[in-house]
């Protein structure tokens, strides 16, 4: 007997990133290929017209895993029954802008969203946010979902993640898969601290690997931190196709077993763990049994690391009180 299809809400979708992710969802990349999936396309009207042209390219596709597909502007329809949602839809930075600059603009996207949900979406819903700025995003949502319990609500820093690893791996000379172990600390911001004290490269600690202590504080780290930046430099737009993968591993990281010793980088609501405050969504190392999830615990973190997540975690307590200011 067939399974019952996934059903996955995507905001945006017919957006730069709606269009690099759809089509994986739908071939079966992010449930895997033996499992169905239904898609509820949601877009605000002036982009309805490019959401049609998506789906007949969708259909167009003749995925045999893709059960059905519902396309709309109004929120309570988008989000009936939805087993994922994938929050993409908002405004992408513009050159010169830091994500947090966002805020005004897309903060309020996320109360109505969250509401839905709330309202309407399947009793097991799991929220992904990528639109920026996303942690805080994450939490209006969350907060406007109370229905919803908090360990169901994700911010996106795989992206971060995986830029982090590449960087490694070209730095060591070794293919990216010999990197595991990063886990991407705080905020999707320029103040993310990508965990290098911690890492491995070939089951190696990152640091006897690569020695350069200047290089891994003083590049390194910056240009994981300002990659979104780069890429709109030479692109002219964000990224889309390494943001709509980077979605992908992040549901396959939280819905199949990670690898033993392992962890991935998801934005999560603390409990207080490694020291951050309560209630907030930062980035923390996350490994799952392909059902539940939980913080991996007992990662050492030295001085240098401790001062650099304190100062994302600062930052994201600021951006919790301006959007909490600006929503009540
Ligand atoms: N967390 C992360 O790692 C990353 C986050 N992003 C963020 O993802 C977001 C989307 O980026 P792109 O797809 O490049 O932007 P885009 O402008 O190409 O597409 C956004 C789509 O969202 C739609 N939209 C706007 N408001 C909406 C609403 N209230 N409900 C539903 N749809 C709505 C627009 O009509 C548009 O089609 C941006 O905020 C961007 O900064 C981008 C890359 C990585
Ligand atoms: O930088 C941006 O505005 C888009 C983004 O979040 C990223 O590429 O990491």
């Amino acid at each position: 007997m067939s399974k019952a299809p996934i059903r996955v809400a995507v905001t945006g979708a017919a957006g730069q990133i709606g269009y690099a992710l759809l089509f994986r969802i739908a071939s079966g990349q992010m449930f895997g290929p033996d499992q169905p999936v239904a898609l509820n396309l949601i877009e605000i009207e002036p982009g309805m017209n490019a959401l049609k042209g998506v789906v007949m390219e969708l259909e167009d596709c003749a995925f045999p895993l893709l059960t059905d597909v519902v396309q709309t502007s109004d929120l309570n329809v988008g989000f009936k029954d939805v087993n994922w949602a994938l929050l993409v839809g908002s405004v992408p930075r513009k050159k010169g802008m830091e994500r947090a600059e966002l805020l005004g603009i897309n903060g309020k996207i996320f109360v109505g969203q969250g509401k839905a949900i709330n309202d309407n979406a399947a009793k097991d819903v799991r929220v992904l946010v990528v639109g920026n700025p996303c942690n805080t995003n994450c939490l209006i949502a969350m907060q406007n979902a109370p229905d919803v319990p908090n360990d169901r609500f994700f911010a996106m820093t795989r992206l971060d993640e995986n830029r982090a690893k590449s960087q490694l791996a070209q730095k060591a000379g070794v293919p990216v898969s010999a990197v595991s172990n990063l886990c991407v600390w705080g905020n999707h911001s320029p103040t993310m601290f990508a965990d290098f004290t911690n890492a491995k490269i070939n089951g190696k600690p990152a640091t006897e690997v690569i020695t350069d202590k200047a290089w891994l504080e003083e590049t390194f780290l910056p240009v994981v931190g300002k990659r979104g930046a780069a890429i709109i430099e030479a692109r002219g737009a964000s990224s889309a196709a390494s943001a709509a993968n980077a979605v992908v591993d992040t549901v396959v990281s939280l819905t199949t077993p990670t690898a033993p010793g392992d962890f991935h980088s998801v934005c999560v609501c603390s409990k207080g763990e490694y020291g951050a405050p309560e209630g907030i969504i930062t980035s923390l190392p996350i490994k799952s049994d392909g059902t539940k999830w939980e913080v991996v615990k007992g990662l050492h973190l030295n001085d240098f690391a401790k001062e650099k997540i304190a100062v994302s975690i600062n930052e994201l307590t600021s951006e919790k009180e301006t959007a909490m200011a600006a929503l009540a």
